[in-house]
């Protein structure tokens, strides 16, 4: 690592932002699988595209199928999937853009380590706090059905812990309001950052 430099270039963040008219910041979506994350985020990222922000929502489940093809959920695979995600989302930042980041990411160690990669309030933890009954209804792929029959293994809420973020900024129970009401009171605390 001590032979690699580091290149500083003419066109900064802070140029790219002022492009694209916005302030780059990332919403990290954490929350059990079928809490409304993917459903939140791509509401949210709608409605900032409608407002002429330029975005970019990163999915479990689809960069599972690229990026993060190689990786399980034990809690080391875990681990490394939201260590790739956090480096991507710093490029896609300094890139000026709005990252949606929608991920189970369940230890709120593995959540800490991602937050003190950014500038305080550039970082937004959002916690979808769905309850597990709720989550276990919906049941929209079946596994939860299948980790209950054994079928799958290591599945978060069932036998794999989920801790739960003790200070997120902001906390959405799917269940609670209809959609456009909770996208509402996301891009209404976007708003009040500036
Ligand atoms: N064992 C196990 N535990 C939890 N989730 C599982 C598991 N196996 C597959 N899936 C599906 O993978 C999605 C979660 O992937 P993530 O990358 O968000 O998980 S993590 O942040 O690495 O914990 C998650 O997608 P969402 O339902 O959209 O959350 C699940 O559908
Ligand atoms: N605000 C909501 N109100 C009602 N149902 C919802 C809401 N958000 C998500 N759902 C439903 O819950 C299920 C899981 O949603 P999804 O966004 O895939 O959750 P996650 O990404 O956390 O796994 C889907 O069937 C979806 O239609």
């Amino acid at each position: 690592m001590s032979n690699i430099g580091w290149h500083s270039h003419d066109v900064d963040r802070e140029q790219r932002s002022a492009l694209l008219n916005q302030t780059s910041r990332i919403l990290w979506f954490t929350g059990l699988s079928g809490s409304g994350k993917s459903t939140l985020a791509g509401a949210l990222e709608h409605k900032l595209h409608q407002n002429g922000k330029l975005t970019y929502l990163l999915d479990g489940d689809n960069i599972r199928h690229g990026l993060c093809h190689d990786l399980g959920f034990s809690e080391t695979d875990r681990n490394e999937n939201i260590r790739r995600i956090t480096e991507v989302s710093k490029l896609m930042l300094d890139a000026g853009l709005i990252v949606l980041a929608a991920f189970v990411s369940p230890s709120r160690l593995q959540r800490q380590r991602v937050r003190e990669q950014f500038p305080q309030a550039e970082f937004i933890e959002v916690h979808v706090s769905t309850p597990l009954e709720i989550c276990e209804q919906r049941d929209p792929k079946g596994l939860y059905q299948k980790a209950r029959a054994g079928e799958i293994k290591q599945f978060t809420g069932i036998d794999a812990p989920y801790e739960a973020p003790l200070n997120a900024e902001l906390t959405i129970d799917t269940s609670s309001d209809p959609l456009d009401v909770q996208v509402n009171t996301l891009v209404e605390y976007l708003e009040s950052l500036g």
